[in-house]
């Protein structure tokens, strides 16, 4: 029989970690692997993923401004994404897969620029109180090797690409303490090893989590 009711909705799945983690061919491997399954699936990526979530990513990686406007404007660009493409996409059935979202702010903002956890809880609870990613992976690895990487790529830096080294220490450490207090949805990968490793255990993971 034809199955003929409401689409099962789709998940959410989320790459997050330091700049120069790996995470952008890593993505486009896992978008193939569901795509393979016949999953129809919408890459996204924050800041971003709408036309002004677009403009106001120009903004963040570009422009100074003070950490508060920084982490409402990332909320701001979020809200957008959510009501323009996250949910109506998984409410359809489609999946989505994103190169980042809040645990990003919660990394960046909080860890590395120092936002308090009050306001950034506040901030999310707002935006998306109950919802988060169905899994997250986290890329893990030294700032050091990810730092070498960037430079290799010749990629001109951004705003957040330009920080310190001690910046992406915190950063990589609040990414771990976040994953610490979600271990059913977040998993730590070891970003420092050569690309077939990371992506046989992406499709581990998914295979694991999703279809078994
Ligand atoms: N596992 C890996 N080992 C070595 N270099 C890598 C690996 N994964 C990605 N790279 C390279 O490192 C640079 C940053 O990777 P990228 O995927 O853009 O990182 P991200 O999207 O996390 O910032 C790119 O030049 C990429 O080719
Ligand atoms: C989503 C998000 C990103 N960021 C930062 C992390 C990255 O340095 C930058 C853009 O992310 P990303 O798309 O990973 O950069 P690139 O395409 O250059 O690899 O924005 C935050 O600081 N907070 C956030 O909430």
């Amino acid at each position: 029989m034809t199955h003929t009711g409401p689409a099962a909705r789709g998940r959410f799945i989320t790459f997050e970690g330091i700049d120069g983690a790996g995470k952008s061919s890593q993505i486009a491997a896992a978008v193939a692997t569901l795509r393979a399954r016949g999953i129809e699936v919408a890459p996204s990526r924050e800041p971003g993923g709408t036309p002004l979530g677009e403009r106001l990513r120009e903004l963040l990686l570009h422009e100074p401004m003070h950490i508060e406007t920084e982490a409402m404007l990332m909320f701001a660009a979020r809200r957008e994404h959510l009501a323009g493409r996250i949910l109506p996409a998984l409410e359809a059935g489609r999946w989505v897969v994103c190169d980042r979202f809040s645990d990003a702010t919660y990394a960046y903002q909080v860890g590395g620029r120092g936002l308090s956890r009050d306001k950034f809880a506040a901030l999310e609870a707002w935006v998306h109180p109950g919802f988060q990613p169905d899994l997250t992976l986290v890329f893990d690895l030294p700032p050091g090797v990810a730092a070498a990487r960037m430079a290799a790529s010749g990629a001109d830096p951004d705003r957040f690409e330009r920080e310190q080294r001690d910046f992406f220490e915190r950063v990589r450490h609040a990414y771990l303490e976040r994953a610490r207090g979600a271990p059913q949805r977040i998993r730590v990968i070891d970003a420092d090893r050569a690309p077939e490793l990371i992506r046989a255990e992406i499709e581990h993971l998914l295979a694991e989590r999703f279809f078994a």
